[in-house]
């Protein structure tokens, strides 16, 4: 149909230009915003398109863009639909609803196809990568957190917005990014956070009866995890930083609205020596990674993605504990964590940590698996400073 064709037509105007270099989801905001004359369902359609060519990840990149796009299509729709006139008769006749025969029948049309291509990195990871590579082909879920004692409200709200959710674990999963901003208190009554983050609360549940009073999220953005903490730790006295002046007035209003008190606020580079004024009983290292665990979100992060990268942020990783070790008091906990599924920011980075510290102890440390959920996979490592 002319109207499919006008569609890819424009998505390949876009990615021919798209480097990679800004969130593809801001990209396209910009050029929507120059180009008024695409209406809304323009909009989610091209979106829909763009983001789908980036799901094929590192596989089938010597196909030409339409070739490329119509196989990541016919991979990750369940059901052809609207895209069925695009498609040959070979390929709607032998089309599954089914995942698996899909790639099947790809890896027939186009030998050296394998699910495993889309992500390439199995050898950097800590776990098999396949199943993990064939979750790029399916867009993850929302996931809200509810704040404590808000069940039913939230659930409530909702369910008069007649908007679909489904309990998963603690954790409410919406099926799209539905805007639940007019809906919800969002921040008081609930959080959006993906449920593998959410889990990285499981690990400070035992801090609890410790009563942790001094916690200071070093890496805190946002504050999704100082919110965490607090409601899993509550009363705390919270100390927050951010390398990006930007990032430290969105976290003062989310803190606001979420109405988690702070006592100290202030812009840091942890690459560099910082005076926080005290030393903590607990101190969230949230680093920034990769990403890799959460790139089914943002898949053309994966596109653009090239290994050397790993190292980069590995060593940014090792710098950044190194200046927020000192400020840990003794008998004093550090939980690191990372949104990457690559040992190197991992696995490797709490052992560089208890080398580098030995009074360090591991107490636990868990990759959080979310891709069979439709969800990120994390890391997260729970570790004690022994009295020295
Ligand atoms: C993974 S994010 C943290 C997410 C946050 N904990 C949450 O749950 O919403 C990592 C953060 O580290 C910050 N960061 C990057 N480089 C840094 C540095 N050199 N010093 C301090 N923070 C840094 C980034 O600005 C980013 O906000």
């Amino acid at each position: 149909m002319q109207w499919l064709e006008k569609y890819i037509a424009t998505a390949e105007k876009i990615l021919s230009v798209y480097d990679g270099a800004m969130p593809l989801q801001h990209y396209l905001k910009n050029y929507f915003s120059q180009n008024k004359k695409h209406g809304s369902r323009d909009r989610k359609t091209i979106t829909h398109l763009c983001y789908t060519y980036f799901r094929a990840g590192k596989a089938l990149t010597a196909l030409s863009f339409r070739e490329r796009l119509l196989a990541a299509l016919y991979l990750c729709e369940n059901d052809p639909g609207k895209w069925k006139s695009l498609f040959s008769n070979e390929f709607v006749d032998n089309h599954s609803p089914v995942l698996e025969e899909r790639i099947k029948f790809i890896a027939n049309i186009y030998p050296g196809f394998s699910a495993k291509n889309i992500f390439p990195f199995e050898d950097e990871m800590s776990f098999a990568g396949e199943s993990f590579a064939r979750s790029f082909l399916v867009q993850p879920k929302t996931f809200l957190r509810i704040r404590p004692g808000r069940s039913k409200t939230v659930t409530d709200a909702l369910t008069r917005a007649s908007i679909p959710f489904e309990h998963e674990g603690g954790a409410i999963a919406l099926e799209s990014a539905v805007n639940i901003a007019g809906i919800l208190k969002l921040n008081a009554d609930a959080v959006v956070q993906d449920s593998s983050s959410q889990k990285t609360g499981d690990l400070l549940l035992p801090l609890k009866q410790e009563n942790i009073c001094s916690v200071w999220d070093c890496c805190a953005a946002s504050g999704g995890k100082s919110i965490l903490a607090f409601d899993v730790l509550k009363p705390i006295r919270l100390t927050v930083s951010d390398v990006r002046p930007s990032i430290i007035h969105n976290l003062k209003k989310r803190l606001r609205e979420a109405r988690v008190p702070v006592e100290k606020m202030f812009k840091a580079d942890l690459t560099k020596p910082v005076d926080p004024g005290c030393k903590f009983e607990l101190i969230i290292c949230d680093v920034p990674c990769t990403g890799s665990g959460t790139w089914a979100r943002t898949p053309e992060q994966l596109y653009f993605f090239n290994r050397e990268k790993i190292d980069v942020y590995a060593s940014l990783q090792k710098s950044i504990v190194q200046h927020v070790l000192p400020h840990l008091a003794e008998d004093s906990y550090l939980l690191y964590s990372t949104c990457s599924v690559f040992i190197k920011e991992n696995e490797d980075a709490v052992r560089f940590i208890q080398q580098a510290f030995p009074f360090m102890e591991l107490i636990q440390q868990q990759s959080i698996r979310g891709y069979h959920q439709r969800a990120d996979t994390l890391f997260a490592a729970l570790l004690k400073k022994r009295k020295i």
